[in-house]
């Protein structure tokens, strides 16, 4: 997968050189440019926002050095459906969630634009929309400093989903919601810390009764934690159980 950046803050992506996000790029799975959209001005401040017009507190992003970046980005001859998407983080957007990370990692070519002040001109999405699939994507109903941290959530939730990444790909599988649950709670040794034991079911080697245990945990910390998750699954038409 090629993945594409545009910030004001290149340095803030960094630590995608460690880990195992930094180790699939080491390996090939991942290939990454970062641009920093004040290499696309021309000013002696390098300036890249501008007073908002119809008035109002802050500043917005100017489109022409969003115009330029995305230009040597975007293959021009390449229509729309067939080239790279392009996802702006924004408390406008609609919400990340699991699923689309899995929707994503098929993608060849994802371009992630981070805004920054109090957004970008809306020409810029517009603009890009003739010549890319572009989506506004929100981790959640709160607001960032820019779409920097969002960008990063989502590489990481995407990009250790791309086969070879994550060393055992079983552990994708019993993940909170993979199979719109949330997940059962873990243990490890040793059996009893601290006067808390491990739950005996985990250590009778009875693997049948002990998925139906985890089976259980699952709908009983969903039901209590987050119950909008199973109203989703009905609304759908799915029961959780009824993901593979
Ligand atoms: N909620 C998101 S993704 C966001 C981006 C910028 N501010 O909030």
């Amino acid at each position: 997968m090629r993945i594409d950046i545009v910030t004001i803050f290149p340095e803030f992506f960094d630590v995608l050189d460690i880990s195992l996000l930094g180790k699939a790029r080491q390996t090939g799975l991942i290939d990454l440019g970062v641009h920093n959209l004040r290499d696309a001005t021309t000013d002696r401040h390098r300036t890249v926002d501008d007073t908002p017009y119809g008035g109002g507190a802050g500043m917005v992003m100017k489109p022409e050095p969003w115009g330029q970046t995305l230009d040597s980005i975007l293959d021009e001859k390449k229509n729309a459906d067939a080239g790279p998407l392009v996802i702006f983080p924004s408390p406008a957007g609609e919400v990340f969630t699991q699923a689309m990370a899995r929707e994503l990692v098929d993608e060849e070519h994802l371009v992630f634009g981070c805004g920054r002040y109090e957004g970008i001109d809306q020409r810029v999405f517009d603009h890009t929309a003739i010549r890319a699939r572009v989506r506004l994507v929100s981790l959640g109903d709160y607001v960032l400093n820019g779409g920097e941290v969002a960008v990063m959530a989502m590489i990481e939730a995407i990009g250790r989903l791309i086969p070879g990444v994550v060393g055992n790909p079983h552990s994708l599988v019993e993940e909170s919601h993979e199979d719109g649950l949330l997940e059962a709670p873990s243990y490890t040794k040793p059996s009893t810390w601290r006067g808390l034991d491990v739950p005996p079911i985990l250590l009778s080697g009875n693997h049948g009764a002990i998925a139906a245990w985890r089976r259980e945990q699952q709908l009983e910390r969903t039901r209590r934690v987050r119950p909008d998750l199973l109203d989703r699954a009905a609304n759908e038409g799915e029961s959780p159980s009824a993901r593979p």
